[in-house]
C-alpha cells in the first residue's frame, strides 16, 4: 500500500490509486444560459454539483422575482430526470429594482442573492447600474434581511488599464459601500487579484469570496503566449502570476471567507473564435478534477471539501450537503471532452493545460 507524507482521512489510497471523499460540491457562481445552451451545460453542472447560485444575466436579464421563477422553471425542465440539483435564484440589480419585490422574493425563498453588475462591466451587464447610489434603498432593505449581495467587482472607467479594475473598484465602490451599509452581506464574486484576496482578510465580517477554478490555473499569459486564445479570455481578465499564486493560496488554506464559485460561462465558439470575442470560460464539465489536481499540487487534498462543499452553504446560511463524491485519482489521463455540442454549435471546454488525472466516480443520484 503507497503512502503519501500527509494524508487526510479522506485520502484513500491503495494499488496506487488515490481516493478522496467529499460532501457534494456547491458552485456558488454559475451562468447556464438559456434554450439549447441551457439543455447542452446543465447536466454537467447537476452531475457533480447539488445547487449553484445561477447568474442573472440573460437577455434581456433576470431583474424581477417573476422573472427569476420563470428561468428557474426551465432550467428544471432541462434538469436530467435522474439528477438532484437545485438553483439558487438570482436578481440582476437595475437602478429601477423594487425593494419590495426583492424583500418578497427574498421572504418566499424565490431568491438566495442578488447581483450587482456595474453597467458595461461585463457580459450583458448593460442594464447594470451606473450610480450606486440609486440602488443605496435597494441594499439598505437587503441588509435589513440579511440577503447577499454577488457583486462583479471592476470598475467601467476606460481611463483605468484593464488589469487594474478589480484593485480600483475596491477602493473606489466597494470599501466605501460597505463602509455605509456595514451589515450589508456581500460576495465578491470571482477575485482574481492580490488586492482582492486581502481585502477580502481585512474585513471583519460580511464579506466573502468566490474563487473561479481557471483562475487558480492561468494566469495572463495564458491569454497571449504563442498567440491570441480566446478560450483563455474571461473577465475579470487573468492577472500576473503573484495574483495567481494568492488566489491559490486562499483556496487552499481553508479560510471559511473563500469558496467555489466556478464561474463557468459558455459561449458559442463562433462568438469567442473572432475579432471581438466573448468573455467567459466553460468549466463546469472538469471543475472537480482540476481542483483535485490544483489542491493535491499544493498538497492541500484536506482543504478541498472546505472549498468546494463547506465554505459557501455556511456563509450563505444554508446546510451543506448530506451526500458524498468520491474523486479518484488515475494513474493514466482522463479524457474529457474538448467541446460540448449544442443544437446552436459547440462550446469549448477549459483546456488547463496539464493532463487530468482525477475524476468524479461517484456521482450521487436521486
Ligand atoms: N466571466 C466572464 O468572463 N463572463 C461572464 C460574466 C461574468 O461573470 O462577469 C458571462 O456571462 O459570460
Ligand atoms: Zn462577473
Ligand atoms: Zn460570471
Amino acid at each position: 500500500m503507497a503512502r503519501v507524507s500527509r494524508k487526510p482521512a479522506n485520502v484513500m489510497e491503495y494499488a496506487s490509486v488515490k481516493t478522496l471523499t467529499i460532501r457534494r460540491p456547491d458552485d456558488w457562481h454559475l451562468h447556464l444560459r438559456d434554450g439549447a445552451v441551457l439543455e447542452a451545460v446543465l447536466p454537467h453542472s447537476s452531475a457533480d454539483f447539488a445547487r449553484a447560485i445561477i447568474m442573472p444575466n440573460l437577455v434581456p436579464p433576470v431583474v424581477k422575482v417573476s422573472d427569476a421563477l420563470a428561468y428557474r422553471e426551465r432550467i428544471m425542465a432541462a434538469l436530467p430526470e435522474t439528477d438532484s440539483f437545485t438553483p439558487l435564484m438570482t436578481l440582476y440589480l437595475t437602478e429601477n429594482t423594487d425593494p419590495d419585490d426583492v424583500a418578497a422574493g427574498a421572504r418566499d425563498g424565490h431568491i438566495t442573492a442578488v447581483k450587482l453588475y456595474p453597467a458595461g462591466a461585463t457580459t450583458n451587464s448593460q442594464s447594470g447600474v451606473r450610480d450606486i447610489a440609486k440602488v443605496a434603498p435597494v441594499l439598505e432593505r437587503m441588509a435589513e434581511i440579511g440577503l447577499p449581495l454577488c457583486v462583479h467587482g471592476e470598475v467601467t472607467d476606460p481611463s483605468i488599464d484593464i488589469f487594474d479594475r478589480e484593485a480600483v473598484f475596491i477602493e473606489r465602490v466597494l470599501a466605501p459601500l460597505r463602509k455605509r451599509i456595514p451589515e450589508l452581506k456581500v460576495v465578491m464574486e470571482h477575485v482574481t487579484t492580490k488586492d482582492g484576496v486581502d481585502y477580502v482578510k481585512s474585513a471583519e465580517g460580511n464579506l466573502a469570496a468566490t474563487l473561479t477554478t481557471h483562475h487558480l490555473i492561468i494566469n495572463r499569459n495564458a491569454i497571449l503566449a504563442g498567440g491570441i486564445r480566446p478560450h483563455y479570455y474571461c473577465l475579470p481578465v487573468a492577472k500576473r502570476e503573484e495574483h495567481r499564486l494568492a488566489l491559490r493560496a486562499a483556496a487552499v488554506s481553508g479560510d471559511s471567507r473563500f469558496f467555489l464559485g466556478t464561474d463557468s460561462a459558455p459561449h458559442l465558439d463562433p462568438l469567442k473564435e473572432c475579432a471581438c470575442g466573448c468573455a467567459g470560460i466553460f468549466s463546469s464539465i472538469n471543475t472537480m478534477a482540476c481542483l483535485a489536481h490544483v489542491f493535491e499540487e499544493e498538497n492541500a487534498l484536506d482543504k478541498l471539501e472546505a472549498f468546494a462543499s463547506l465554505n459557501g452553504p455556511a456563509y450563505y446560511g444554508l446546510p451543506a450537503n448530506k451526500e458524498q463524491i468520491t474523486l479518484v485519482r488515475r494513474n493514466e489521463p482522463v479524457a474529457y471532452p474538448k467541446s460540448v455540442h449544442t443544437a446552436d454549435g459547440p462550446i469549448t471546454v477549459f483546456d488547463p493545460m496539464f493532463p487530468i488525472h482525477w475524476t468524479v466516480e461517484d456521482h450521487p443520484v436521486g
